[in-house]
């Protein structure tokens, strides 16, 4: 790998509930390159979004806790202080999510707020602000950016309020991005686009990605490398083509075969029978064991763990070689 931008390392969040203290993420481990995306799969509830939202340190202080090492170009995020963190936040690493109303104040025009966080974040003045947020309009491909600018967000359709996102994102000319399902919320022929800019963008900027998504045909379309999070575990990890291409984990030999069968976001996967465990009450071996076809006595007992592999794929299933 080249310099790496993001490692983190037995990342561990857990929620304070009614029910007890439940862990969302269990020993998360990433390992990015500087200019490579990270595709982050898995069901809903898998805890693809408090990984991200971890990553940012952006949890209920109160009601969680979150520990390991998460070490962006070198500096642990864990172990920053307030102040360091407002200026990481936004700064080093950017989020970009799938509502554009949660990034944007709709008080505000969209130009402003892209020269705000260039102001505080690489200290320019208004008019260079001014000029760069224009600038970044332009990149993300705005038609008349020089209008757009003083825009509400409201005045801005889905796709183009997405592409002002990025450009508020790209302000501050991260190192790190981090994408929560950006495209779910678009319609098929803008999330394409959306795509294609964000893959562009990050070649030319030399970002690390981490794009969260549902949906394995944008996974394959956009990654480097695939994390599959199942019960807030990474079950398998590797390069995208060979994960996509021979799955090692039972669990995303489902999920490949639920697309190949055409299951579209909100339908039932068919492919996987049953539902993914209650994190407050998890079975004592392998999360996936009650709904896995290969399981033996071992997966209902035992935890298997992530094991390394060749080509640096890692897997934690008992019965990796039998599914590859
Ligand atoms: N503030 C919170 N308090 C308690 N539990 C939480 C909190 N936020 C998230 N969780 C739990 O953490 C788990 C992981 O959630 P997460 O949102 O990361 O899943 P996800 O994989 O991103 O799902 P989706 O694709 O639906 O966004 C879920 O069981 C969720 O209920």
């Amino acid at each position: 790998m080249n310099t790496p931008v993001l490692n983190v390392r037995d990342l561990v969040v857990e929620f304070k509930t009614e029910d007890g203290a439940v862990t969302a993420v269990n020993k998360v481990g990433i390992q990015l390159g500087q200019g490579e995306v990270l595709g982050l799969i898995g069901e809903s509830g898998s805890g693809k979004s408090v990984t991200l939202r971890a990553l940012l340190r952006l949890l209920p202080e109160r009601k969680s806790s979150i520990s390991g090492i998460v070490e962006v170009d070198g500096r642990n995020v864990l172990e920053m202080s307030d102040k360091e963190l407002r200026a990481y936040r936004g700064g080093e690493t950017s989020m970009i999510f799938q509502e554009p109303a949660t990034a944007f104040d709709p008080v505000y025009t969209v130009g402003f707020q892209i020269s705000e966080s260039i102001r505080n974040h690489l200290g320019a003045s208004r008019a260079e602000a001014r000029a760069r947020a224009l600038e970044l309009l332009k990149l993300v491909g705005i038609p008349s950016p020089e209008t757009r600018l003083d825009n509400y967000p409201h005045e801005m359709s889905g796709g183009m309020r997405q592409r002002a996102m990025i450009a508020l994102a790209l302000a501050s000319s991260p190192k790190l991005l981090l994408a929560d399902e950006p495209t779910t919320a678009l319609d098929a022929t803008v999330q394409i686009q959306v795509i294609l800019l964000l893959r562009e963008l990050q070649r030319d900027l030399r970002m690390g990605v981490i794009f969260v998504t549902h949906d394995i045909g944008v996974a394959a379309e956009i990654s480097d490398q695939v994390a599959v999070m199942y019960a807030g575990r990474i079950v398998e990890n590797g390069k995208a083509r060979d994960v996509l291409k021979t799955p090692h984990h039972p669990y995303t030999e489902g999920l490949l075969s639920s697309t190949v069968h055409g299951a579209k976001k909100g339908e039932t996967i068919d492919a996987i029978p049953g539902m993914p465990p209650n994190l407050a009450d998890m079975p004592p071996g392998c999360a996936f064991a009650p709904r896995c076809r290969y399981a033996t006595e071992i997966c209902h007992q035992e935890k298997p763990e992530l094991e390394t592999g060749a080509n640096g794929r890692r897997v934690a299933c008992f019965h990796a070689l039998e599914v590859a």
